[in-house]
Parts: structure tokens; sequence; C-alpha cells
């Protein structure tokens, strides 16, 4: 439970951090990312001119409305109709403009994500595993998800508000005032009031509203935690403890909801009483310029047009603002992820790569290493050992010893610094990593299968592979005969929505595609959990088909398996301690593996 929970109060930070300070360093930065709109700027400069020209015409509308008044009272030259027919084809030629300017930003906001996202997907998949280590999976889609979501906003909708609503506030002001320079003072001088109070109090009822929005996703936790764990819920009868628990998240959340409303509704009345307050000074003002003949009535018209336009774009600047605030944030994570140092760098397909055929003869060479995420401790100890090419080797010891880490660095998946790996004599480090990579295959403790069908999770140790192909490896990994007993054989589905495939099945499907990989050295990670003896019997016999003439690493949980390697290596505290044939290590009387194999006698 500590662990779930953990997780999402973190991410209840995340939604804290979204916002940063909006300065001149931040701004630039987060226009880095705008890099992306380039090879779309014909599309989105069309787009924002088109914006700019309506937004200018709708500011005609006031002057007109106001004119039209005048023109009733036949205070001007022009006829009603000729104004509302004017105001009619401004209007039809604006929302012409409009709908352009929606599908050009749309394709340019559009494109532009996809390749976003694009480039924050293949820098995450080519990042090396230490970064998976750093960072939470939960964190890295929400990158890919809200983050992109959030500048996709800026793109499509905040931008062009914000244009909108500037050229409103300067273009307005600039009409007004040229046209009523005494009313528009008299105006401007009840703004800051509002302005300020705008400003100050939408910040208090944000932070509320984020505050009952982490409770919120609190609440969704405890769904979350439920359904992974159904089965464990209901074994243990929890279902009311879980209706409670949940009950008691929404609490919180109607608590702090609640809270923000009130405040929230204070907010509006403050605006009615602000702005109303605002205008109806401008109108008794205006009244009595009207009362002394200084100004037409179509005029005063028009100014409280342009005074609730002018007000209506100050009022919205303070959500842009936070909108912009949120996207820089975002756009500040995604370069984040951007500037990570790739292991890979130039990802595609093996087929297309330099072919690299190594034999397998493996060294370590005085390996000492401690994970990036706990450097304090060495988990390895000056490991040195030599597997010649085609040999079998079997590691040994208790958990947590320090096998996986020394497969793990064969893999190159941590980077190592004290000491070294040669294969073939040639440190590991100056392969290109993909080629090396495709030279080892592995048949996990764990076998993890797709969702798709059967084929193509064979076909994930090489995806180019004939039918034949596939079907030759299915047989001589004693898979062929259990996938054609399925009606849709091959093509039957396995994950999630599929078939679930017993523990032995999964693993001759994971020999089948190492089979197919064909590399020259194998890990064989093996089960913990025993198999019963007729599947035991066809997985190692498909697994003696596979390790013939490879080099083999056999990280080995029952011994009796590995009693005809080459060597074996006993492992134990991140040191080699004991090293030989099993005929040799068993006579060590005092020795870990003697002690090992004794225990497991006994056990069995
Ligand atoms: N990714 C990691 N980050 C930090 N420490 C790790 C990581 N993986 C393993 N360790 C630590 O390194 C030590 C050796 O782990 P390793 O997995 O190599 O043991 P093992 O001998 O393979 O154990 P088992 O037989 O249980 O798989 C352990 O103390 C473990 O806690």
């Amino acid at each position: 439970m500590a662990r779930r929970q953990s997780g999402y109060r973190q991410q209840s930070g995340d939604e804290e951090s979204k916002k940063v300070k909006i300065t001149k360093k931040s701004l630039q930065e987060a226009l880095e990312i705008f890099r992306f709109v380039l090879p779309y700027k014909t599309l989105f400069i069309a787009g924002l001119i088109l914006l700019i020209l309506s937004s200018l015409t709708t500011l005609i509308f006031p002057r007109f409305a106001g004119m039209l008044i005048d023109a009733a009272e036949g205070k001007i030259n022009y006829s009603i109709g000729q104004i509302a027919g004017a105001l009619a084809i401004v209007f039809v030629v604006q929302s012409i403009f409009s709908f352009c300017r929606v599908l050009l930003f749309s394709k340019v906001s559009e494109r532009a994500m996809r390749d976003i996202r694009i480039a924050v997907y293949s820098k995450i998949v080519t990042l090396p595993l230490s970064f998976f280590e750093q960072r939470r999976v939960g964190e890295l889609t929400s990158r890919l998800t809200s983050d992109i979501t959030q500048l996709q906003d800026v793109l499509s909708f905040t931008l062009a508000e914000l244009v909108r609503q500037l050229i409103t506030l300067v273009v307005g002001i600039t009409i007004i005032f040229a046209l009523f320079p005494s009313l528009t003072i008299f105006m401007l001088s009840t703004f800051p009031v509002l302005v300020i109070g705008a400003v100050l109090f939408g910040r208090f009822i944000r932070k509320l509203s984020r505050k009952a929005q982490d409770e919120l996703a609190n609440a969704n936790v405890v769904v979350e935690e439920t359904l992974q764990s159904i089965h464990v819920v209901k074994a243990f009868t929890n279902e009311y403890l879980e209706i409670k628990r949940y009950d008691n998240a929404l609490q919180k959340v109607i608590f702090n909801a609640l809270r923000a409303a009130k405040y929230r509704g204070g907010f509006t009345s403050f605006i009615i009483l602000a702005i109303f307050g605002g205008i109806i000074g401008v109108l008794w003002y205006g009244a009595t310029l009207l009362e002394q003949n200084l100004i037409t009535s179509g005029e005063l018209t028009a100014f409280v047009i342009y005074t609730a336009f002018i007000g209506g774009a100050v009022g919205g600047m303070g959500d842009l603002y936070a909108q912009l605030q949120k996207s820089i944030g975002a756009s500040e994570r995604i370069r984040d992820i951007l500037k990570e140092g790739s292991e890979v760098v130039n990802p595609q397909p093996v087929v297309e790569r330099a072919p690299l055929n190594i034999y397998g003869d493996i060294t370590f060479h005085d390996i000492t290493f401690a994970y990036p995420t706990r450097q304090d401790i060495d988990v390895l100890k000056s490991i040195s050992f030599h597997i010649g090419a085609g040999q079998k080797i079997a590691l040994v010891g208790y958990s947590g010893a320090g096998k996986s880490t020394i497969v793990q660095l064969l893999l190159r998946y941590y980077a190592t610094d004290r000491g070294y790996i040669s294969v073939d004599g040639k440190d590991i480090r100056q392969y290109d990593i993909l080629s090396y990579r495709q030279n080892i295959g592995i048949v996990p403790q764990d076998v993890i299968l797709f969702g798709g069908t059967i084929r193509e999770n064979i076909a994930y140790g090489k995806p180019s592979a004939t039918d034949e192909e596939i079907i030759q490896a299915a047989r001589k990994a004693n898979a062929l005969d259990f996938i054609m007993s399925f009606p849709e054989g091959m093509e039957t589905l396995v994950g999630e929505r599929g078939v679930k495939l017993s523990g032995g099945q999964r693993q001759r499907i994971a020999i089948a595609r190492a089979i197919l990989k064909d590399p020259a050295i194998l890990i064989l990670d093996e089960a913990t959990s025993s198999l019963d003896a007729e599947s035991e019997k066809l997985v190692q016999e498909a697994l003696d088909t596979l390790m013939a003439g490879r080099t083999t690493i056999i990280i080995a949980h029952r011994l009796a398996t590995i009693r005809k390697v080459d060597h074996i290596y006993v492992i134990s505290e991140g040191k080699i301690i004991e090293s030989g044939t099993h005929e040799e290590l068993v006579k060590v009387e005092e020795g870990l593996y003697h002690n090992l194999v004794k225990l497991q006698f006994e056990l069995e």
C-alpha cells in the first residue's frame, strides 16, 4: 500500500510543479519547443494573419452598432440598412476567416504534436535503463499525454485567445481613446482596482481548486489500487473496507471543492459588482455628456460595448496567464527528457545495421559495480572470470548475491567504470550497442508476452522472420504441438485479452524467440517455480537444443539442472567465492555449493 500511496502523492506534487514563474528565460526556453512548429511555419503564419484580421473585424462591431443608433436618430448620413448591411458583410467575412484560422491552427498543432510525441517517445525508448529507475512509468506516460496535450492547447487555443485579447485590449483602447478621450480616461481610472482584485482573488481560488483536484487524484488512487488488486480485496473480503476508504477520500474532495466554490462564488459577485459598478460609473458619466450634447447616444453605446470588450479581455488574461504557466512547465519537462543522453543513437531496423558476428568469448576484468540509484553499495566486488566461446557456465548463490547484476552488465544495461568486460577480446563498450545486443539471447525467469498473437510473440526475436522460420523455431522449442492444439494455431491471441499460457508454455515461447534470434551468447535465468515433470522435460529438451553451440550463462536456482555445465561460479555478496565443476565443488565440504546442494537435496 505504501508503494502506491507514495506514487500518487508525487503525482499531485507534479501538479504543483506544473506551474512555473514566467520569466524571460523560462519563456525563451519554452519557445525552443516551438522549433517543432517550424516545419509548418507557413500554415502557422497564415493562421496568425487570419486571426489578427478576425480580431480586428470584431472591433468594428461596437462602432457600427453605435452608428446604427445614430442613423436611426437621423444624426448621420447613412441609412440603417446600409450600416446593417455593412455589418452583415463584415461578419460573414469574419466567420470565413475564423473557420480557416481554426483549420490552419489545427493542422499545425496536430502535426507538430505528432512530431513532439515521436521525438519524446523515441527518446524514452532509447534511454538507458538507469534512467527508468529514477523515473516512474506513470510520470513518463504523463509526459507523453498530459504535457503534450497542454502544449497542444496552447497552439490550438491559448495562443489564439492571447493574440485576440491583446489586440482587443490595445486596439480597443486606442480606438476609444481617439474617439472619446475624456470618457476613456474616466473608464481607465476604474480599471486598476478591478485588475488587481481579479488577479489576487483569482490566484487564491486557483490554489484552492488545485487542492480539490489533488484530493480527487488521491480518491482515484483508491479505485486504481482496489481494481489492480481486486483478487486480494476479495480474498480478504474487504469490499466494505474499500468502499469506506473511497468514501472517506471523496469526503475530502467535497470539503475542498465546496470551500473553493465558496470563494469562487465570492469572486463572481466581486466581478459582477466591480464590472457593473464600473459600467454604471461610465454610463453615468456618459449620460452626463449626452445630456450636455457632447456625444451622441450612438457614440455612448459604442463606447459601452468597447468597454465591455476590453473588460472581457482583461478578465480573461488571468486564465490565459495560468495556462501559459502550465505550458511552460510542460515544455520544460519535455525538454528535460529530450536533453537526456540516449544509449541508442540512431534506432533503425536491425536488418539495416552492419552485422556483427561475435563468437562469444567473454571475460570479466575485475568488475566492481554499484547501481546508479544506490551508488554507496558495491553490489559486485572485483569479479573476474572467463568463458570460452561455446562454453556453458552457471552462476549460483543466495538471492541478492549479484547473479542477475553480472548478466545485466554483460547486456550493457548499465555502464561500468571500474573494471571492464570484453567479448572476443574487445571491450564491449566499443561495440555498437544494438549490434552487440543482437548477439545475446535471453530466456528470462518470468516470460512476458506482449498482447498479440503467438506468431508475433515468437517473431519478436527476429521481426523479419518468415513463417517457415517461425514454425521451425516453435518446433525446436517443443512448442509447436501445444500451439497447434489451439483452434487458431499461431494466430491465437495471448496476453491480457488472449489465452493464458502456462508457465512451461510461456517458457517454450521464450525459447522459440531465442532460437529465432540465433545469438552467440545465451542467458538463461532459470524459473524459480518448478514445473511438473512432463513440462520440465519438454522445457529442458528445448533448452538443450537452444544451448547447443552457444556460450551460455545460466542463473541457476535449481542445482539439479547444472550438473553438466563446464564451470560453476558461486557468488556471495558480490564476490566469487568458489568455482569449479559440479564434481569439484561438491567435494568441498565446508563450501557454500556443497551446502546448497545438500539443502536442496534435503528439501526434495
Ligand atoms: N536496479 C537496481 N538498483 C539498485 N539495486 C539493485 C538493483 N537491482 C538489484 N539491486 C541490488 O543488487 C543486489 C544484487 O541483486 P541481483 O539481482 O544481482 O541478485 P541475484 O543474485 O540475481 O538475486 P536473485 O537470485 O534473487 O535474482 C541486491 O542487493 C539488490 O538489492
